[in-house]
């Protein structure tokens, strides 16, 4: 007898679509510009009494489906800098997630750091990147040996950004750390189950040697300050881009 085993959708299934429809990225890159620094940003915030948040564009996730369509992404992207993110993040994975290189694009250009969020795996995707107006982008560890995540993070500092890498548990940090990490995400949202738990930014943050931004699973200003108690600032998608008016949401956190 055949025990069937129906696989569910994780971070391992997304990472492998996006290995099978990639692309190379040919352009050329001319590196006349400077990216924007996230820590800097965070710092600001902090400096003049904001909650230091990073507010994410995100049309759909495996877990929400979707979410909200996205017109313009500029406008959405100037509302949350008018109301005091310390950046932007923007999906730009478009199976999952509903995001684009366009969005990115769009969203670029205004006057906080704009993250790139993507299953990212390609050193070439770093240049793609920059050609799309990002100031930084997310790698995630656990898809990295020590030495590729080093080359990854060694690429992004060539074209002037500093990665957010992304940690689930004790073996992300290590690894990250030995490759040289120094800004760096929690994900709340367990890479398997998709589920989250604000723990995880309490457990992991103390091990962490840098710059830590608590990711997912933030709506309430309870939820944020907890958060923050325990790392430098917070990644907020879903409950902004559910709000009826997004600046407004961000700047209730905010304030
Ligand atoms: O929508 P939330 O729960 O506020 O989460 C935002 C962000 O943390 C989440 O989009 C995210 C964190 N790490 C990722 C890696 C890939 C794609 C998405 C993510």
């Amino acid at each position: 007898m055949y025990i069937m085993v129906v696989s569910k959708l994780d971070f391992g299934e997304i990472m492998q679509a996006c290995k099978a429809s990639y692309k190379p990225f040919e352009g050329t890159v001319e590196m006349t510009r400077k990216p924007a620094s996230l820590v800097d940003s965070i710092a600001a915030a902090k400096k003049d009494g904001r909650r230091p948040v990073i507010a994410e564009i995100k049309p759909a996730s495996p877990t929400a489906g979707a979410i909200r369509t996205v017109g313009d992404p500029a406008e959405i992207a100037k509302e949350y800098a008018g109301a005091g993110a310390c950046g932007v993040s923007v999906l730009t994975e478009p199976k999952y997630f509903g995001g684009s290189l366009a969005n990115l694009q769009s969203a670029a250009g205004i006057s906080v750091p704009v993250l790139r969020k993507d299953f990212l795996f390609d050193l070439s995707q770093v240049k793609e990147s920059y050609y799309y107006g990002a100031d930084t982008l997310l790698l995630i560890s656990s898809f990295f040996s020590a030495d590729s995540l080093a080359a990854m993070i060694a690429e992004c500092r060539r074209y002037g950004m500093e990665p957010l890498v992304e940690v689930h548990d004790r073996d992300d940090v290590e690894r990250s750390a030995s490759a040289g990490a120094t800004l760096y995400a929690v994900n709340n949202r367990d890479r398997h189950t998709l589920k989250v738990d604000l723990r995880r930014t309490r457990d992991l943050a103390p091990a962490i040697d840098g710059t830590v931004v608590s990711a997912s699973g933030v709506s309430t200003v309870d939820q944020l300050k907890f958060v923050l108690s325990y790392s430098d600032a917070a990644l907020v998608g879903t409950a902004l881009m559910r709000a009826e008016r997004p600046g407004s949401a961000l700047q209730n956190l905010i304030w």
